[in-house]
């Protein structure tokens, strides 16, 4: 084989897998926008994920900033070297990270040091199989670790929050699957895609449930007792009322694909895969002679118009809601104003701080002065340029419940007003917000495009030994929005929703598959 050409085919399906939606995704992420009612902070939270997905495209730039892990499937001829094409993936790899495709996203699992090229001990993941056709199908997942968080393993018979009892069967299955959206509220980034693996061990059931996402969402199972649970689950799930974000809506869930093994006699598992709206899946059919790519999968029909534009999507919100302009230093007077609902905008400085940010403020010093400032949970996908400054190239929220055991205590300590994330954050940190006089504001997760070009300049970074992601970027931004989702009254969206979406779940304790 050419293996340049290989080369080649591989960093284009990177490329596209980072920054093209495929079409399959784009037709239920536009159905379901067309299912929301104009005005809900669902829909505004659909029109910016669609303007998003498009800004990705003409950007040629990450959809998401959190690209995930690698995970390549490829079914090979007999023959074919394995060793030699390993080698040219991570060398597509390497090149994607150098221009800004991909975020260095391979971390020592002990140290926390970046290795910086996406490389290393189990990254990326590359899988082997061979098959008597005569071509190679090559097949790439970006899953991010916000969705990935929220992978769920049950093992039946069990004790299900709102459901009850959960048994060896369809039924018991079925109250898994279920759960599995319920449990995972807005923090994978709903509306999700869920890949469900019957049967199996722990790691053959969670390797099922994942090669359902290699699945087209429009596609039909071969079983029928499969199929009209798929059916029953995006249908019902839909119910819940999590909605986009877990903002609260009509559109949870996109997509339900269950597969099934054997078991052994005692083990009974259930594996849930959950996957973002992001839902960055690729492949390409290759020639074994030459290494070029013969066909794209999952990219056939029409173009699919989403409909909408960002002007549209900004009438609907200061239609049904209060809009507040905030800037920095931010004083308590003004954060006490906000109520859960209002949608902000952010003028001027903010510093990005995530996980490893968090533990070392919890232990030291802030490198800047952060009272009265901004923190927005992030980790972005920076350019460098010859001259040595930096460039924002995807920038959403990531997922702020990690930071649940820091955040109050170093929002008090260091005078910070308000924090910016996804997903919602919990008890412990609504009390603290309370007590200071502080705000949660909820961005648009995977919005990474929409974000970056809210971003006019970086001016400064620190504690860059945490690597790109983790580091603290000096942010300047204009017309940054959010919403308010937890206040300094005691009103959190997040626990309402996931209250009133647990009573939904309650509704479908009754056995249904018999
Ligand atoms: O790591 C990130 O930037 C985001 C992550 O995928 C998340 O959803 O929390
Ligand atoms: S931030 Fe959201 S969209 Fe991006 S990878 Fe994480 S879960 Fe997916």
């Amino acid at each position: 084989m050419e293996m340049e050409n290989f080369y080649e085919s591989m960093y284009q399906l990177i490329v596209e897998t980072s920054t093209n939606l495929p079409k399959d995704v784009r037709r239920a992420i536009a159905a379901a926008k067309q299912r929301e009612s104009a005005g809900t902070r669902s829909a505004m939270s659909l029109a910016t994920i669609t303007n998003n997905i498009k800004m990705a495209d003409d950007n040629i730039s990450p959809i998401c900033q959190d690209t995930g892990l690698p995970t390549f499937k490829l079914k090979v001829p007999v023959g074919a070297n394995q060793l030699a094409m390993k080698k040219e993936i991570k060398r597509a790899i390497e090149q994607a990270t150098k221009d800004g495709k991909l975020r260095p996203n391979s971390v020592d699992s002990i140290s926390g040091d970046n290795s910086g090229d996406n490389l290393g001990d189990g990254t990326p993941v590359i899988k082997f199989e061979q098959w008597e056709n005569d071509y190679i199908d090559a097949r790439l997942i970006l899953k991010g670790g916000g969705c990935e968080n929220k992978n769920i393993q049950y093992s039946l018979p069990c004790e299900l929050d709102g459901l009850g009892k959960a048994g060896r069967d369809l039924d018991g299955i079925r109250k898994c699957i279920m759960h599995s959206v319920y449990q995972a509220q807005g923090q994978g980034c709903s509306a999700g895609f869920i890949g469900v693996g019957i049967g199996g061990d722990r790691t053959s059931g969670y390797e099922l449930a994942k090669e359902q996402l290699f699945r087209r969402v429009d596609d039909v199972n071969q079983r029928e007792d499969l199929r009209q649970l798929e059916e029953y689950v995006v249908e019902h799930a839909n119910e819940l009322g999590i909605g986009t974000m877990g903002f609260g809506g009509e559109t949870t869930l996109l997509g339900c694909k269950i597969g099934v093994i054997n078991r052994i006699p005692a083990s009974f598992f259930v594996s849930v895969a959950y996957n973002c709206w992001a839902y960055r899946r690729l492949g390409v059919f290759i020639d074994p002679d030459n290494g070029s790519i013969n066909e794209w999968l999952y990219q056939d029909g029409e173009e699919i118009d989403f409909g909408h534009d960002e002007v549209a999507a900004t009438e609907e919100q200061t239609l049904q809601t209060r809009e507040v302009v905030l800037e920095a230093p931010i004083t308590e007077e003004k954060i006490r104003e906000l109520k859960v609902g209002d949608v902000v905008r952010i003028n001027g400085m903010m510093y990005t701080g995530r996980d490893a940010i968090h533990k070392y403020l919890s232990e030291n010093d802030s490198p800047v002065d952060l009272n009265g400032q901004v923190i927005y949970h992030c980790g972005p996908v920076m350019m460098k340029d010859e001259d040595g400054n930096y460039h924002v190239k995807a920038a959403g929220p990531t997922t702020s419940i990690r930071e649940e055991p820091y955040q109050g205590d170093i929002m008090k300590r260091f005078g910070i007003r308000a924090v910016i994330g996804k997903g919602g954050m919990g008890p412990k940190t609504l009390k603290a917000l309370g007590e200071h006089g502080g705000v949660y504001l909820n961005a648009i997760g995977g919005a990474a495009q929409y974000y970056a070009d809210c971003i006019k300049s970086v001016e400064g970074v620190d504690l860059m030994q945490f690597g790109i992601p983790e580091a603290m970027w000096h942010l300047k931004v204009e017309g940054f929005t959010a919403v308010v989702t937890m206040d300094s009254h005691g009103n959190s969206l997040h626990a309402d929703v996931d209250k009133s979406s647990l009573e939904k779940l309650a509704q479908f304790k009754e056995p249904v598959f018999k």
